[in-house]
């Protein structure tokens, strides 16, 4: 098979500095089709900023970025506006549309597609609330109206909504509680396996990362220090890895005040 077909998400020695502070030191990942990757590392590590550089929200300094075979570093603005289209993104705020009703915010990019009708629209948009756990008369409301945990559903499921081949989840569990993060990482979990959808995921909540992965990639002070299947990583006796995973203060991470507070 080509590179294309089996490599949805390429990313090599991608490095980033800031007023010449070196945040990115080359990083490199891959994912494969139909696989889900997530990020994990201290605050601070480079995840964001990964996920960043790779949907072009920030420049990289050098490294290369293939999305599907497609080389989006240097792709133009409008270009890489419009294939971004393809794919579905999960903020880690929901980035919900405040004046727009529910359904409206889960059809948007549906709705820009010419010939497409409202009706059609809002029957897509209520199928995907179903496939998150959420009533047809979510629909009609508008964000403010819901809870933080139903804000979540619905981000997710305007992210699905397309099925895109390539799902980018920032966070998809943060401030929320336990059973509403439980609920979420099924619905993850169950909707990117129906889907078929590749995935990179970012999570500081290791069991959303248990449960929503089958890759780990470990960053630390912006390299990627290890990868390895999701049971790996939980009996992983790399230093990084197992300080990290089993929450302890003291080994190779050293986290300062400030970066704690940040
Ligand atoms: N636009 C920017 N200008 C200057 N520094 C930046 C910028 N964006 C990110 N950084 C720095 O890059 C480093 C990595 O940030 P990043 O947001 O990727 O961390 P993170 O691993 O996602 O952490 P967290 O889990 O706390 O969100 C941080 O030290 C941050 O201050």
């Amino acid at each position: 098979m080509t590179e294309r077909a089996t490599k949805k998400i390429v990313v090599k020695d991608l490095r980033k500095s800031f007023d010449g502070v070196p945040v990115l030191n080359g990083i490199n990942l891959e994912v494969k089709t139909g696989e889900i990757l997530t990020l994990i590392g201290p605050s601070g590590s480079g995840k964001t900023l990964t996920l960043k550089c790779i949907l072009g929200l920030v420049k990289p300094d050098s490294g290369s970025i293939l999305l599907d075979g497609e080389d989006v570093k240097d792709m133009p603005e409008r270009d890489r506006m419009e294939f971004f289209r393809n794919f579905g993104i999960l903020f880690q705020r929901s980035g919900l549309f405040d004046g727009l009703r529910v359904w409206e915010n889960i059809g948007f990019r549906l709705s820009q597609q010419p010939g497409m009708r409202k009706r059609q629209v809002k029957a897509m948009a209520i199928e995907k609330l179903r496939s998150v756990g959420l009533s047809a008369d979510v629909a009609d409301l508008y964000p403010a109206e819901l809870s933080g945990g139903m804000q979540k559903r619905v981000g997710f499921a305007r992210a699905i909504a397309g099925d895109p081949p390539i799902l980018f989840l920032d966070e998809p569990t943060a401030g929320l509680d336990p059973i509403m993060s439980n609920v979420i990482n099924d619905q993850i979990f169950n909707n990117v396996r129906e889907l078929g959808s590749t995935v990179m995921a970012i999570t500081s909540n290791l069991l959303t990362a248990r449960i929503i992965s089958d890759r780990i990639a470990m960053l630390h002070e912006g390299r990627v220090v290890w990868t390895g299947d999701v049971q790996e990583a939980v009996r992983s006796e790399n230093p990084y890895v197992s300080q990290f995973w089993n929450k302890r203060k003291d080994g190779p991470i050293q986290m300062s005040v400030s970066t704690i507070s940040a």
